[in-house]
């Protein structure tokens, strides 16, 4: 079905046109009319597949110009999902009118304040920093009429679940709750179900959890031979733009530092960077003058940045949920991609449960041998030769070439050539400092004794939640 078939007004099917769309996903297809009644809704659809337009119509739909109140209010947990999101609100609010502005930490708080002046229809906001300005009376929410929790699941786990609360009971009892993600285990939509009304749930039906554009493998390496392997495989995968995820923030640093050693143009983005450094490293990766971003699970959820042809999880994630939104950031709106994923051997039970979740077994590849990885290289000097030969632009380095020929043997020249446009594979040192594999969870252990759950989402278990909401705050600050 076309936007154009949709009944909603000519201005945002006119701004769906110039974004560029004209059929719909099956998760816009199915969400946006049932949102449009005004129901309450679950919608859980695939990695990149427009969830965020599947609730920007809707919300768009119901925000007059006119009022100058804040009607919608979209919260998601990254400062870079709340910027995004407000871009995508901008674009198809663009000929209804209806502007939206985004409210994130780590931007100053008066400059947000100015904005806010200037009277938008929705705020596209990160919890922590809309709370700040519903208590600072900058923003209010009595007038919301839609709500969205973007990465819904996310935003309803330990560490954000507080927050979300105290922003709900801040927005009027009638309002619509409108609640995305690519993955919604079971208790944290028993979770939801007690803030909504009698939510309407809307699943794309899929054999598999995870998108078929991805080409998922693995590879089963020791920890102290791991970044050898990855340098391996970028040498022979040669990827256009990838992301390069690591567990922890520390680990993030030293994984840039020690692919800049060997050569390979990398920045790195996490949460203990200042706003305007993980700004500046996010557009330089969008621009592609950088083409590996070593990331926290801080860019795992809901970036939708084109081509992204590679995902390489060099640490394990936390849980099987976190993995398909990390390898989701590739394969997107119709494209293909590929995720690798290193697994250390005592690590291998994870597989296992990533593997239950997605419904998607990985195919195991062996780590490249120098061998390997050296003919990778010499494979793209080749095909850049050719490609160089085919162009003709050449021609001004014939006597030169003919100079050269007179004095030695032709092929030679020519492997002399090769060598030097061959980035050879480095083998620089790097320091490294050892991760604890990621330890067997009780969940893990219980459900292979056909226990609970189908996951081992870390918010499922009940005393944690209890007890340790702290160390999830400590744990999430750790890995974002
Ligand atoms: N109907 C459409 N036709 C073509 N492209 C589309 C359409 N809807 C969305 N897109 C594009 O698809 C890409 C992915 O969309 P979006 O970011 O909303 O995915 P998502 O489902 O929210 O993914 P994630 O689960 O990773 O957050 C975006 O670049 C978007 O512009
Ligand atoms: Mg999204």
């Amino acid at each position: 079905m076309k936007f154009s078939e949709l009944e909603i007004s000519q201005e945002v099917k006119k701004a769906t046109e110039r974004m560029g769309f004209t059929d719909m996903t099956p998760i816009q297809e199915q969400a946006i009319p049932v949102a449009e009644t005004g129901v309450d809704l679950i919608g859980q659809a695939q990695t990149g597949t427009g969830k965020t337009t599947a609730f920007g119509i809707p919300m768009i739909e119901a925000a007059d110009p006119h009022n100058s109140d804040i009607q919608g209010v979209v919260i998601t947990p990254t400062r870079e999902l709340a910027i995004q999101n407000a871009q995508e609100l901008n674009a198809l609010g663009f000929y209804k009118k209806v502007r939206t502005v985004a409210i994130y930490g780590g931007q100053d708080i008066q400059r947000q304040i100015r904005d806010l002046k200037r009277r938008p229809s929705i705020i596209s906001a990160t919890p922590g920093r809309l709370l700040d300005h519903i208590k600072r009376r900058t923003i209010r929410l009595d007038q919301i009429k839609v709500v969205v929790l973007d990465e819904a699941d996310e935003m309803l786990n330990m560490g954000f679940i507080e927050d979300i609360h105290a922003i709900l009971e801040a927005t009027p009892e009638n309002r619509q709750t409108l609640l995305f993600s690519a993955t919604m285990p079971r208790p944290i939509q028993v979770l939801a179900e007690k803030f909504m009304h009698e939510p309407k749930k809307i699943q794309i039906k899929a054999k598999t959890l995870t998108t078929s554009l991805i080409d998922q493998s693995y590879v089963k390496v020791r920890e102290l031979e791991k970044f050898d392997a990855l340098t391996r495989f970028l040498d022979i995968q040669s990827p256009e733009r990838a992301i390069v995820f690591g567990r922890t923030k520390r680990r993030v640093d030293e994984l840039m530092r020690a692919l800049q050693k060997r050569g390979y143009e990398a920045e790195g983005i996490h949460g203990d960077l200042t706003q305007s450094k993980r700004d500046l490293v996010l557009r330089r990766f969008k621009q592609n003058e950088v083409k590996l971003l070593v990331a926290t699970d801080v860019a795992a959820r809901g970036l939708d940045i084109s081509n992204v042809t590679h995902v390489y999880n060099f640490d394990l994630p936390q849980d099987p949920e976190s993995y398909v939104h990390r390898i989701g950031r590739t394969g997107r709106a119709g494209k293909t991609g590929m995720a690798l994923t290193f697994i250390t051997p005592s690590e291998f039970p994870h597989l296992r449960s990533i593997e239950r979740l997605t419904k998607q077994p990985m195919k195991q590849l062996n780590a490249p041998s120098y061998e390997e990885a050296l003919a990778g290289q010499q494979k793209i000097a080749i095909d850049n030769l050719k490609e160089m030969i085919e162009s003709g632009k050449y021609r001004s380095y014939a006597a030169k070439a003919q100079d050269l020929l007179d004095e030695f043997d032709a092929t030679d020249v020519l492997a002399a050539a090769l060598k030097l446009i061959t980035k050879e594979p480095d083998t620089t040192p790097v320091r490294l400092t050892r991760e604890q594999p990621l330890m067997v969870k009780r969940s893990n252990r219980q459900q292979r004794g056909g226990g609970r759950g189908r996951n081992n989402y870390r918010s499922h278990d009940r005393d944690r939640r209890n007890n340790n909401y702290r160390g999830r705050s400590k744990q999430k600050s750790q890995h974002y």
